[in-house]
């Protein structure tokens, strides 16, 4: 091996470097998730947050299904499948996607206007879409790598919830519905996805991409937050096409 070749890491070296990367790069750091979660934000800054992250939440299992055709095996599938269903849901169980529609009832907005995908950023599109078309043509580690965000999800929603519920009146328990299961969801998925990639990333290149797929995907998360603030916090400069406060309200209440 020649002396600038890096070594590779042993298992818990790489975990503690993922670990590091989500310390000083997860959304949880973004001025605005430290202001919704303060009470910072007017409802209409609150309405922009839940209107733009549908878009977010209807293309998870978008990009999951593209994970799912590249599994090779009945018991990787089944894993992965339970994230499509966790989302789409079935005949008897609300799924994520649905459950985010009662989140954007509750703020006030128009469900039809919230699917239809109008008004949302051009900034939340392009990171969204930069996520599925990063899953969809890079390699299989990469793209499972890439969700290893969920490793540090639970904290920021165990703390967003709780501010929420805590600092707006417009906000209940039921409007956040959404995030009761994904605690326990994400714990399994994550634990699960950082297993195949001890375990996959058998050379210190893919070591070194399966840590450069987790700080892209950061950036996917921290992009859509900029956008926000850029366009609705400050300078609050809203770009043509975006929704404006006022726009598509449904009157408050879930249809
Ligand atoms: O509320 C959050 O902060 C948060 C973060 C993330 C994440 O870290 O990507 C996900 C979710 N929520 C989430 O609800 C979700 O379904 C989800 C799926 C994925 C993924 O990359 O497969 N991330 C996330």
């Amino acid at each position: 091996m020649t002396k600038s070749r890096a070594e590779m890491m042993s298992g818990a070296e790489l975990e503690a470097a993922l670990r590091r990367i989500g310390e000083t790069r997860y959304h949880s750091l973004h001025p605005f998730q430290i202001l919704l979660q303060e009470g910072r934000l007017n409802r209409p800054q609150v309405q922009a947050w839940a209107l733009n992250r549908y878009y977010y939440q209807a293309n998870i299992p978008v990009k999951d299904s593209y994970i799912l055709a590249r599994l090779g095996t009945v018991e990787l599938r089944r894993e992965w499948r339970q994230r499509i269903l966790d989302h789409d849901g079935s005949e008897t169980e609300r799924g994520g996607i649905e459950k985010w529609i009662a989140l954007t009832d509750g703020v006030g907005l128009d469900r039809d206007y919230v699917m239809s995908g109008r008004g949302i950023l051009a900034g939340t599109r392009f990171a969204v879409d930069a996520y599925v078309h990063f899953v969809r043509d890079r390699s299989l580690l990469e793209a499972i790598a890439s969700s290893l965000t969920e490793l540090f999800s639970p904290n920021v929603i165990g703390v967003r919830t709780k501010g929420m519920l805590a600092h707006y009146d417009f906000i209940s328990q039921d409007t956040l519905a959404y995030f009761d299961k994904r605690p326990v969801q994400a714990k399994r998925d994550s634990d699960f996805a950082l297993n195949y990639c001890l375990e996959h990333a058998d050379t210190r290149e893919k070591q070194e991409a399966v840590m450069d797929a987790l700080r892209f995907k950061c950036q996917v998360l921290w992009a859509q937050l900029d956008a926000l603030y850029y366009a609705y916090v400050e300078p609050a400069l809203t770009p043509p096409d975006a929704w404006r406060p006022g726009e598509a309200e449904s009157g408050g209440k879930a249809p």
